[in-house]
């Protein structure tokens, strides 16, 4: 069937995807008040980069370690499609769908779809100096999408992407925010612009309340503790090569022993099933044991997250911290800030794992749920508070968070903390009253990628002496994931993720797309096509985000089809296969999303369908990395690579760059994406470190 005919192909079938309790809310008509409808659009993490953006990436992760081990329930795929899986967003159920830019029926239905969603993306919208309201320049959108306004036109606005007046006021999750903006992200600017602009959720009376509160985690120790297994090539971890630069580095440490840790973290790290050291974990440790600031590259799955937990514990017990009580103003040991939603979560359940019967008591904190719940968890207690930036900044605006006590700060993907999405918010935070300055606290950065210009952002909220520690290739692939990249063309990539998938069978999938609305879409049609299947992006409610997550874990879905929400950190079990069935902007992008499978020495597959009309731009990095990975390499693909070859400067892929080493040793080192780091401009003045 061809592509143009979306709505027809999906119309008919749209109600039978929207669960009963939500048909009311969307059944308001085509042109509905979606903004009304959707209480935490503008605070959603937004999609993938855009093709056109020519800084950053995006990219969102998540997860949630329910202890929902495995499937068990897994459906057969030909089972009938998922109830409320997907489609209940803003971006679906209320999209009139006959005045969909999908209508326009010139067989370009995706390629316009991703032309026009300049809303769809905070990083392209984004920039140091044009935040707020204004984040959405119809003029900017303009020139970037050819002049295409389909997106504006309030029949279009599903997403709350209308008229960006509209948007501003009534789709603000938590300020009134406006529509595009990563949601974590607040819009304060001048005076006090620390705080939350708009007070917080409490004082929005531009929109309608969150009223979400998350269910609490299950308590029983089984459940804190379940994990899964680590793969055949754990072993082989040994093999990578790590690299430390900076001064005085302590050696590494060889076993959880030698890290001379407290009995009940030794006992916690028995109980989560951990015997052996990964590389990073290995070099991290003592590093941050010795106090020392850090900033960390090691490939995705790889235990980043337990390289910083177990040492920070250690270091607060070994304080003899005291147990946090309840107080109206709590003031933190220990802060991790993570981009996205699920993956704070994530963290907050490996920190409660690991604190586990000790008197540290780990907290998070995240956008699109209640801020009274928020307020309340915090209160009773906090030395760990894992948050994502917006909403952290409300909490801190709203004085029941205070940053004096703060020893340590962790920011995780911390590439993706430091770009033009949110770096400026960080920069915010570490100059909150209060917040000790980099002397006086412990910085650590961990991360599957590090562009070299973002090392260099990250060195002023480091001590100069930090130390950078690189497992293997910095931003390279895991070589545990088996790559294949297919040339597919827009209109056969439907046809041909059908195909993959039928003979994937019931093994859990990511399918990535690069907007919130194709992923609809996608969702939609692939339960048409009685695939079990949904969907996570940035204009679903967190309930239904979380939803999502938990049937695709539990295998009752075992296709998700995610943007970039999904593609760092989110660590799932037994994912076989990620599809890119659009190729993201950056390659650092692409290393995330495969990474959500091959995870701990287990095995997966990821294959990628390559657009001649839109990927051209990937084909060198693309090759970089199948080659770093030693995987195939094919012949048309290096054929595209040489011929769109520009020695030194990456033009459109200048997200892409990587820094094969610390930065500070010099600017002249060959990056993953092969591209001479010497010859990219630089958004920031280079520090001599020497
Ligand atoms: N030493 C270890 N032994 C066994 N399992 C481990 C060990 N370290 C970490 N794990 C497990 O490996 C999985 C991946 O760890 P984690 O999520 O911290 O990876 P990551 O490096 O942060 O990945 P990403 O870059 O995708 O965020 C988790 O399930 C974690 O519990």
């Amino acid at each position: 069937m061809g592509d143009e005919d979306w709505e027809a192909e999906i119309n008919p079938h749209m109600s039978s995807y929207v669960p009963i309790f939500e048909k009311d809310r969307y059944s308001s008509g085509e042109n509905g008040d979606n903004f009304n409808r959707t209480p935490t659009s503008s605070s959603e993490m937004d999609d993938g980069p855009s093709r056109r953006d020519h800084f950053m990436k995006s990219g969102f992760a998540s997860g949630r370690n329910f202890g929902n081990r495995d499937a068990g329930e897994s459906n057969k795929r030909d089972n009938t499609s998922t109830m409320g899986g997907f489609g209940v967003g803003k971006s679906f159920g209320n999209r009139g769908f006959s005045n969909s830019k999908f209508e326009d029926g010139d067989s370009s239905g995706f390629w316009r779809e991703s032309s026009n969603d300049c809303e769809d993306n905070p990083t392209r919208n984004r920039g140091f100096s044009k935040r707020g309201d204004n984040d959405l320049d119809p003029d900017e959108c303009m020139q970037r999408t050819g002049g295409l306004f389909g997106s504006r036109r309030p029949a279009l606005s599903g997403t709350g992407n209308g008229d960006t007046s509209q948007s501003r006021s009534g789709s603000g999750s938590e300020r009134g925010g406006y529509k595009g903006l990563n949601e974590e992200v607040i819009t304060g600017s001048g005076k006090n612009s620390w705080k939350s602009e708009a007070g917080g959720e409490s004082s929005d009376t531009q929109g309608p309340k969150v009223t979400y509160i998350p269910p609490p985690p299950p308590e029983d120790e089984d459940s804190i503790f379940a994990h899964y297994q680590t793969g055949i090539n754990f072993d082989k971890y040994d093999t990578i090569l790590v690299e430390v630069s900076g001064h005085d580095a302590p050696p590494a440490i060889l076993t959880f022993e030698e890290a001379n840790l407290c009995q009940t973290l030794n006992n916690n790290i028995a109980k989560a099933g951990y015997t052996k050291l990964t590389p990073v974990q290995k070099y991290s440790i003592p590093i941050i044991l010795a106090g020392r600031d850090l900033m960390a590259c090691a490939q995705t799955g790889s235990g980043k997250t337990a390289a910083f937990l177990l040492p920070i514990l250690a270091h607060m017990m070994h304080d003899g911290i005291t147990a946090s009580r309840f107080k109206e103003l709590q003031e933190p040991e220990c802060l991790i800030v993570a981009p996205t939603r699920e993956l704070v979560n994530q963290i907050y359940l490996e920190a409660r794992k690991f604190s586990f019967g000790t008197c540290v008591r780990a907290v998070v904190i995240y956008g699109g749920t209640q801020l009274g719940h928020s307020i309340r968890q915090i209160v009773q207690g906090c030395n760990i508070l894992c948050a994502t930036p917006g909403r952290l900044m409300d909490i801190i605006g709203k004085e029941k968070i205070g940053l004096k006590q703060i020893k340590y700060l962790v920011l995780d993907e911390a590439d993706r903390m430091l770009d033009m999405g949110f770096g400026p918010e960080m920069k915010k935070l570490i100059s909150c009253p209060g917040m000790p300055s980099k002397e006086q606290r412990q910085t650590l950065m961990f991360s599957a990628t590090f562009p070299e210009e973002i090392q260099r952002l990250a060195a002023e909220f480091l001590k100069s002496n930090y130390l950078f520690v690189a497992v293997g290739q910095v931003g390279g692939a895991c070589r545990d994931v088996q790559q294949t990249v297919l040339q597919v063309g827009q209109f056969s990539k439907r046809e041909k993720l059908v195909e993959i998938l039928r003979n994937i069978g019931d093994e859990r999938t990511m399918v990535f797309v690069e907007t919130k609305k194709k992923a609809d879409f996608i969702a939609t049609f692939l339960c048409q096509e009685k695939i079990s299947t949904t969907s996570i992006h940035g204009d679903r409610e967190q309930r239904e985000r979380e939803q999502a997550l938990g049937d695709f874990r539990c295998g009752k879905c075992p296709v998700l089809v995610a943007t970039s929400v999904a593609a760092r950190g989110l660590d799932i079990e037994n994912v076989q296969h990620v599809i890119n069935f659009d190729l993201p902007s950056t390659i650092d992008e692409y290393v995330h999303r495969i990474g959500r499978t091959g995870r701990c020495g287990n095995t997966g597959r990821a294959i990628s369908f390559f657009d001649l009309e839109s990927d051209n731009h990937l084909a060198q990095p693309l090759v970089k990395v199948l080659t770093d990975a030693q995987q195939d390499v094919p012949a048309w693909l290096e054929e595209i690579a040489f011929s769109t070859y520009i020695p030194g400067f990456s033009g459109s892929t200048r997200g892409n760059v990587f820094a094969s080493v610390d930065t500070r040793k010099g600017k002249s080192s060959l990056n993953t994406a092969g591209f001479s780091s010497s010859q990219v401009p630089n958004p920031v003045d280079d520090e001599s470190w020497d």
